[in-house]
């Protein structure tokens, strides 16, 4: 039977992949740094001209679908996943990356109907690593079939996160509480290449065992967590339960018992959920 969501699936690869050829373009230029919640939540005008150019495309070949945008919702508009097909856009993840030419940085594009994700397409333009999912048809980077690590003894494993865009001390000491606990289980390393979605598609590579974080959002992790399942891993919430995209937490690890050993460790807290209603 053909996929109905095949062109659509297309069509995310090839404008992820010219989104890929505009960010290796900008590296090569001045990058103006503007700040958004804080002094290191960095935003620049490749961020934005890459979402208007995936944005247009997509209103151009599917009108009927909506649209979520790290930089739109930035700009004021909702973050409100329906059950319509909607397309989760991050145009760089990894901007601290992009701004210092550290070379992990990423375009992100998920794609949801009824709030499954159907397709993830995951762009690492620096390394030019093409990650794809297409739910139960497996995953992949440029064309190879991906599967997560098979270890599921935590200590000899390799565990990804990052260190937030907050520089509270209450907020860091919760981040490095949790840190210090998961690295003294022992665990052979942490990690921390400065995108979610990088992070997420080397648990799918099988490089690293697991990935957490509080404080992400919806397009950080919407393609990439269907890259995570597909290639064999599981995702789950900080506290144990079922994953929530919304919900800004997520632990994408190889296997469940991976998975509930970070949760032991892990300090939970819960950031204000992408789905709610603005703060005046
Ligand atoms: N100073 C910072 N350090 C790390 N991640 C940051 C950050 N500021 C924002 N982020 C965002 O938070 C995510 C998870 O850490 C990253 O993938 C990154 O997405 P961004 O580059 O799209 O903003
Ligand atoms: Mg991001
Ligand atoms: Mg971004």
């Amino acid at each position: 039977m053909a996929d109905i969501w095949q062109d659509a699936m297309d069509h995310a690869v090839a404008i992820a992949r010219r989104a890929g050829d505009v960010v290796r373009e900008a590296l090569l230029d001045d990058r103006m740094v503007m700040t958004k919640t804080s002094s290191v939540d960095l935003v620049t005008q490749t961020d934005q001209k890459v979402e208007k150019l995936i944005m247009q495309s997509v209103k151009d070949k599917f009108p009927t679908h909506r649209l979520i945008g790290e930089e739109s919702v930035a700009a004021g508009e909702a973050c409100d996943l329906s059950d319509a097909p909607t397309w989760i856009i991050d145009p760089i993840d990894g901007t601290t990356n992009f701004v210092h030419a550290f070379p992990f940085v990423a375009v992100s594009i998920g794609f949801s109907v009824n709030k499954q994700i159907e397709f993830g397409v995951v762009y690492s333009c620096l390394e030019d690593k093409m990650f794809t999912a297409r739910r139960g048809k497996g995953a992949f980077c440029n064309g190879n079939v991906l599967q997560v690590s098979d270890q599921e003894d935590i200590r000899q494993s390799i565990i990804a996160t990052e260190f937030g865009s907050s520089r509270e001390p209450e907020a860091v000491n919760n981040i490095f509480s949790s840190l210090r606990s998961i690295l003294c289980i022992p665990v052979h390393g942490v990690r921390t290449a400065g995108s979610a979605a990088i992070n997420m598609c080397l648990v799918a590579s099988g490089c690293v065992e697991a990935y957490y974080e509080i404080g992400i959002h919806v397009w950080d992790v919407a393609a990439a967590s269907l890259i995570v399942s597909e290639a064999g891993g599981v995702l789950m919430d900080v506290d144990g339960g079922s994953v929530d995209l919304m919900s800004r937490r997520i632990v994408a690890a190889n296997s469940r018992a991976i998975a509930e050993r970070i949760t032991e460790e892990i300090r939970s807290f819960s950031p204000p959920r992408d789905d709610a209603p603005p703060q005046h």
